[in-house]
This record gives C-alpha cells, sequence and structure tokens, in this order.
C-alpha cells in the first residue's frame, strides 16, 4: 500500500522510542526512555525546504525539554537516609534528601550552621525544602509567631515559607523552616562565583580581565528590577528581608532569581527586638553593596568602594552607576523602595517586554504539547480497542462490526509500505490523518483489506463515530 497525495522524503522521523542495550548472556535489558534521545537536527537535515519540516517542528524545544525532564527527575531523587545519618520521618516530612553537599559548613550568614534538605510532604504529597538551623534552642514561644506574616506573602521573587517549628529527631535542638521547593536552582553565588563561574572567567596570569566575563548590564537591571519588586512586597507589610546575600537569593530559571530564607532572621533575633525602620533601610544599603559585587564580580567590592566605582565607571552605564550609588549612600533622612522604583522608570518597561516575550515563546511551545496531548488521548483509545483479546465473551469482538473498520483505519495509518515493500515512516501522515479523525472530517479514504481483495471507502466523520462508540462499550462494562 502507498500513501495517496504523501510526497515521500518530506519528513523525517529520528530516534527510537526506547533505549535497549544487551546484558552478559545477551539478556536484553530495556531502559526508561531519555531525554538526550531527541536531539536537534542534524546539519544534512536542517537545509530543508520551506514546505518541509522537521520531527522536532511537531514538539517543544529541546532545551526546554531537557530542563523539565531534569526537574522532575530532581525531584523524585532519593537518598538511603540511614546511610546520611537523616531521620525516617520529621514531623508530616519524609524521604529527606540533602541539597547542601559542602563539608564545612559556613555560620557567617545565620551565626549556625545551616543545611537545606528535599523532602515530601505526607498530607500534601508535595515536595518542599527544609532549612535547619542546628544547634538553635527556641526560649521564647512567641518567636514561632514571627512567621505568620511572611507566610502571607506570596511573590514571584521571594521563596514562599509554609512553616517552621523545632525538632530533636535530627539529636540536637534543631530550628526547622519549610520552604516552596523549587527544583534544580543553584544560588546567585553559585552561578556568578562558584567553581563554574571561576572557571568560565579564569584570568590568564599577566593578563586583564575582559568585558566577556563581566555580567551583562542588562542581566544586572533584571535581578535590580526583581529585588526591588520583592522588597516593595516586604516593606509594605511592615517587615524588612535581612538577608539580601548571593548565597541566599535563588536562580530558579533563567535570569529568574528569588529572596530565599525569609523569616530566619526575624527568629534567630527575636529576643533583640529590632527596629524594623532601620532594617528596612539596611534592605536598601545591603542591596545596593549586592549590585556593587555582581558589577565588580567580586565578593570583595565593597571594601574599596571608590576602585570599584572606578571599575562600574568603566564597564557600564552612568545609570547603573548613579543606581548603585545611590542605594549605598547615607539615607537622608529615610530612602524608600517607591524611590527607587520611579529611578528604574523605563527599565521595568523593559522587563516587562522581556518577560512578555519568554512568556509567549512558552505559549507556543505549550501550544504545540496541547496538540500532542490530544493525540496521544486518541492513540489510548486505539490501544484499548484494536487487538483485544475477547471483550464481552466474544473472542472475535475487535475484528468484526465497527471495530473491523477501526483496524483497517489503523493499518492505513501505521501500516503503509512502499512501491518497494519497505514500511514508510511518515510522521506527517500519521499526524495529519489523526488531526482529521480527531476533527471528524467528512473527507473519504479508501481502507484496504490486509488480503487486498476488499475494500471500503468510508469518512473520517464514520471512523471517529466506530471508535467513539467501540470505546463506550468498553467503558459501559465497568
Ligand atoms: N527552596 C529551595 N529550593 C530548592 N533548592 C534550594 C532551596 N533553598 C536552598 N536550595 C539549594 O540548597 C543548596 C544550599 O543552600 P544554602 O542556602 O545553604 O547555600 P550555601 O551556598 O550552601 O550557603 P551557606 O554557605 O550559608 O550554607 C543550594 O544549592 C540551593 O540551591
Amino acid at each position: 500500500m502507498s500513501i495517496p497525495g504523501a510526497v515521500p522524503g518530506n519528513y523525517y522521523a529520528e530516534g527510537s522510542m526506547n533505549n535497549y542495550y544487551f546484558q552478559g548472556g545477551g539478556t536484553m535489558v530495556q531502559q526508561p526512555l531519555q531525554y538526550h534521545l531527541y536531539n536537534t537536527p542534524l546539519p544534512h537535515v536542517s537545509n530543508l525546504s520551506p514546505h518541509q519540516k522537521t520531527i522536532h517542528g511537531f514538539f517543544i524545544s529541546d532545551s526546554l525539554r531537557e530542563e523539565l525532564h531534569r526537574k522532575n527527575e530532581m525531584i523524585l531523587q532519593t537518598v538511603n537516609a540511614q546511610e546520611y545519618g537523616l531521620p525516617e520521618e520529621l514531623h508530616e516530612y519524609h524521604s529527606l534528601y540533602p541539597l547542601d553537599l559542602t563539608q564545612e559548613k559556613s555560620t557567617e550568614v545565620f551565626g549556625y550552621q545551616s543545611s537545606v534538605y528535599k523532602c515530601m510532604c505526607s498530607v500534601d504529597g508535595r515536595t518542599y525544602a527544609l532549612r535547619r538551623i542546628e544547634g538553635f534552642r527556641l526560649t521564647n514561644e512567641q518567636a514561632m509567631q514571627t512567621i505568620d506574616g511572611w507566610r502571607r506573602i506570596k511573590h514571584a521573587n521571594i521563596v514562599s515559607i509554609k512553616e517552621a517549628f523545632t525538632s530533636k529527631a535530627f539529636g540536637d535542638h534543631s530550628l526547622i523552616f519549610v520552604y516552596d521547593y523549587h527544583p534544580c536552582s543553584k544560588t546567585l553565588y553559585d552561578v556568578h562565583f562558584g567553581p563554574q563561574a571561576q572557571l568560565a572567567s579564569q584570568v590568564v596570569v599577566g593578563v586583564p580581565k575582559t568585558s566577556d566575563h563581566i555580567i551583562h548590564e542588562r542581566i544586572l537591571w533584571s535581578y535590580l528590577i526583581q529585588l526591588t519588586s520583592a522588597l516593595k512586597k516586604i516593606h509594605s507589610v511592615g517587615l524588612a528581608a535581612r538577608l539580601i546575600d548571593p548565597t541566599k537569593i535563588l536562580v530558579t530559571g533563567k535570569n529568574r532569581i528569588r529572596l530565599n530564607c525569609c523569616g530566619v532572621m526575624d527568629m534567630l533575633t527575636f529576643d533583640s527586638a529590632p527596629n524594623v525602620a532601620h532594617l528596612q533601610q539596611d534592605d536598601i544599603l545591603n542591596l545596593g553593596q549586592l549590585m556593587m559585587t555582581l558589577a565588580c564580580k567580586s565578593l570583595t567590592a565593597t571594601h574599596n568602594i571608590s576602585k570599584s566605582v572606578e571599575y562600574i565607571t568603566q564597564h557600564y552605564s552612568q545609570d547603573l552607576k548613579n543606581m548603585i550609588l545611590y542605594l549605598m549612600s547615607q539615607p537622608v533622612p529615610m530612602k524608600t523602595v517607591d524611590q527607587i522604583i520611579t529611578m528604574l522608570g523605563p527599565r521595568v518597561l523593559q522587563e516587562i517586554n522581556d518577560v512578555q516575550n519568554a512568556n509567549d515563546i512558552l505559549e507556543s511551545d505549550l501550544g504545540r504539547e496541547l496538540e500532542n496531548g490530544r493525540l496521544v488521548r486518541l492513540l489510548m483509545k486505539f490501544g484499548f480497542i484494536n487487538e483485544r483479546p475477547e471483550f464481552d465473551m466474544d473472542p472475535a469482538w475487535s475484528e468484526t462490526g465497527d471495530r473491523y473498520i477501526i483496524k483497517l483505519f489503523r493499518d492505513y495509518v501505521f501500516h503503509q509500505v512502499d512501491e518497494a515493500g519497505l514500511p514508510v515512516l511518515d510522521v506527517a501522515h500519521v499526524l495529519t490523518c489523526l488531526n482529521k479523525l480527531d476533527a471528524g472530517v467528512d473527507e473519504k479514504i479508501v481502507l484496504m483489506s490486509r488480503d487486498e481483495l476488499s475494500c471500503l471507502i468510508v469518512s473520517y466523520r464514520e471512523i471517529k463515530a466506530c471508535i467513539e462508540s467501540a470505546f463506550r462499550d468498553l467503558s459501559k462494562s465497568k
């Protein structure tokens, strides 16, 4: 059988659906489908005519698929709790997985050592990030109430907190904070100052840093806008962030940042009753220091401000330099986040434009998968009906009546051969047929019996009715 109207070689089906390898002794072991099987088109198929399409055109982009797969894989990662000396259960959480693998824990930020774990909640089945403050004994129960204000904050640039509690499950007095989990996220420190970032910007001895190694100005403005937006929310409810540190800012997507560990300092320093207005001024100052650190790509940039300003003047616009200097200046009498927002002005519009463009790209990717989801549901119905060994005490059910038409249609879609008797693997033909079937169009096709002795002329609308009726029979039997 050949495909009427199909242009041979127009479409390319690449890759196999499963990954096989042979174990010693010749047993074939099936591996789960690996995302890396889908690669971008090879050079010899990339120069297609305008009417041709590669199979990649039908699915979401490789990079997005890989990113989503990695995130899903990360959510499912587990370790043996005993091996890592972790409790099997902690309050309503289980399956703890350490996210911070550094041996030497710093006490610089909180004044206590802290660890972070991914975990599952047995109440809602979701994944969370637990931050454990080690060896902290809570003396005043009222401190727990400081979390209430933070729990009400829902903001795109703040990692949401769920709850806090104390625990002796680790063998000490620990204070535990439960935050939303953002799989595969890194800290801003890891992204710009971690070993990989260092490697990328390694300076050859004697050769000065080139502008390739600095963070692009547009990214710096984007960070500033996102953090200002987070501070606006926090200050407007009478709280202060208190931690604007590269190790406590999460990068959860491309240039997408979120303030992490909100509420921890309020609990740790509850007894000293800090002044919120002063802390809010400190937030603005810390934001300026962070921006200077990032612009100079040096963690010690604030130790020599005049040298750092000189560096920023050389590499960035006057606007950015003025902004950083404003953030770091003395408050006379008070600086507010609203003033920063006014100064950001048109940059905010640029950010909105970038965000909306990114959103459009994601929406078009989603649109492609939407079609695929529809077709998968149709294929599942085929699977339920075709080749069913017996139904309603009738061993010939799937081969007779309406079901015979479905079987012949399945052959028409998937089992065609070309003039030389070779299988036709034309994805476009399959997609066209399935889409027409799903829409139930009036177009008629010729279905041939396997022995080629008889043929039926039926419309897609009629085949659709056959499938719906057969599927209804199957679902009624439950
Ligand atoms: N809410 C979260 N969701 C996902 N991953 C998180 C979350 N919070 C922290 N992490 C990850 O946990 C790891 C450790 O975080 P942590 O804040 O301890 O950073 P750190 O650089 O180790 O800081 P410190 O030196 O203070 O311990 C980081 O890789 C971070 O990406």
